[in-house]
């Protein structure tokens, strides 16, 4: 596929840098058009691969940010990126439209610009443009605290109802223990430009001449056309020129045989572990409305019964018969991967527990306004006390 990308605020902005980096090191070329939306300038100066020129301060002026964010107040982050929409739309005027075949937002749905501005933003381009514009967005960890939570329950509605599709990560099933807030972060942030950037620069040649089970981006944008939140599921293993595969398959695989194992077990065996990996956010497979498997990596490792008995594996076990199947041809590929998407996944215990977290926080909220509101009528009362016998 070909996108045009745009990440606001500053996780949606360092997830879409570390996406062209992973393109740059990969040879891929899936996002043509690369912009960062923000309200924080610092933030902005860091990416990497982002051009300095498509770099867009919103809400300098802003009461509410002054330059430096809007700290995680949504309805600060929607206010800047309406007021400041007509910039917004002028930066999307350099957008090569013809050139891609879908628009991809990623954001952060924890923050205040994030999941406030990036609403807007998506709500413009579907008036702009008749590509799907897809959504990437991460939820918040339960360990941020319940604002996050309110923010991001919230936000996800905004998302999934105006999006075409919604690939959801989940800061917390990522999470791991030994490692700052940041470290942590880095990794994740790898992890998920790795995963998303398989599955869609699939397809990115538009070549007439290719092999048959190779993957066209219509059968990506077909699976994702279900709308909804989706999961993505990855594996991979080294590839030896001479040797051929030479990662480590499970043993618990019934097909595993270490000696006679073919490229097609192989493949099937690497679908199944993908599917089985910690996905981009838990849900149960079964649940999954479409389902696509990408095979990337050098041609003369692909199997043409290995990715159909892949194919008939995940029918059963996500219970659709909407599986699409296709490779992805990469020369000199070190690794030969796969990433499932499985699309419109509607168990996913994740989303309801932040639902919950944020019912939990709005209630403390309004507790908290109740007895504010209960304090200031006292005061007022003692004020009118006092004041009685000098009136
Ligand atoms: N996976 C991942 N999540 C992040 C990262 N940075 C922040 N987050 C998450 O994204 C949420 C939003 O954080 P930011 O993106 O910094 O916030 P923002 O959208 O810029 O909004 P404001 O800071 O309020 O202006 C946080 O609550 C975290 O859950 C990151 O690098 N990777």
């Amino acid at each position: 596929m070909k996108l045009a990308t745009i990440g606001v605020g500053n996780a949606g902005t360092k997830i879409l840098d570390r996406m062209l980096e992973f393109e740059d090191k990969t040879n891929r070329s899936l996002c043509r058009h690369a912009m960062a939306i923000n309200t924080a300038r610092t933030d902005l100066a860091k990416p990497d691969f982002i051009p300095p020129e498509r770099r867009v301060l919103i809400g300098d002026t802003h009461q509410g940010a002054k330059g430096h964010g809007v700290g995680g107040d949504v309805e600060v982050g929607a206010d800047v990126a309406k007021t400041e929409i007509e910039e917004i739309r002028r930066a999307f005027d350099d957008v090569e439209i013809h050139d891609v075949d879908a628009l991809l937002v990623s954001a952060g749905l924890g923050g205040g610009t994030g999941s406030g501005a990036g609403p807007v933003v998506i709500d413009e381009l579907q008036k702009m443009y008749d590509e799907p514009v897809y959504g990437l967005g991460v939820l918040p960890g339960e360990y941020e605290g319940g604002r996050p939570a309110l923010n991001a329950a919230r936000s996800l509605q905004s998302f999934v109802t105006k999006v075409d599709n919604f690939v959801a990560f989940d800061n917390d099933a990522w999470r791991a223990r030994d490692q700052t807030i940041e470290e942590g972060y880095d990794e994740m942030n790898g992890e998920l430009a790795t995963r998303i950037v398989t599955l869609l620069a699939a397809g990115e040649k538009d070549d007439t001449d290719v092999a048959e089970n190779v993957m066209d981006s219509s059968d990506i944008m077909r699976t994702l056309d279900t709308g909804g939140i989706s999961s993505i599921g990855y594996a991979s293993s080294p590839v030896d020129a001479q040797k051929g595969l030479i990662g480590r398959f499970r043993e618990d695989d019934e097909e595993f045989n270490a000696d006679e194992a073919t490229d097609a077990t192989k493949i099937k065996g690497l679908v199944r572990r993908a599917v089985n990996s910690r996905l981009t956010i838990p849900c149960e497979v079964s649940s999954a409305d479409r389902v696509l498997v990408v095979i990337s990596g050098p041609p003369e490792m692909f199997a043409r019964k290995g990715l159909e008995s892949a194919r008939q594996w995940l029918e059963d076990t996500a219970d659709t018969v909407e599986v699409l199947a296709g490779d992805d041809p990469r020369e000199n590929a070190t690794e030969l991967a796969a990433a499932v998407l499985l699309s419109n996944v509607t168990e996913t215990p994740r989303v309801d527990e932040i639902q919950d977290q944020a019912v939990d926080a709005q209630n403390k909220i309004q507790e908290l306004d109740a007895v504010r509101e209960q304090e200031i009528e006292e005061l007022i009362t003692d004020d009118d006390d006092e004041l009685d016998p000098v009136v």
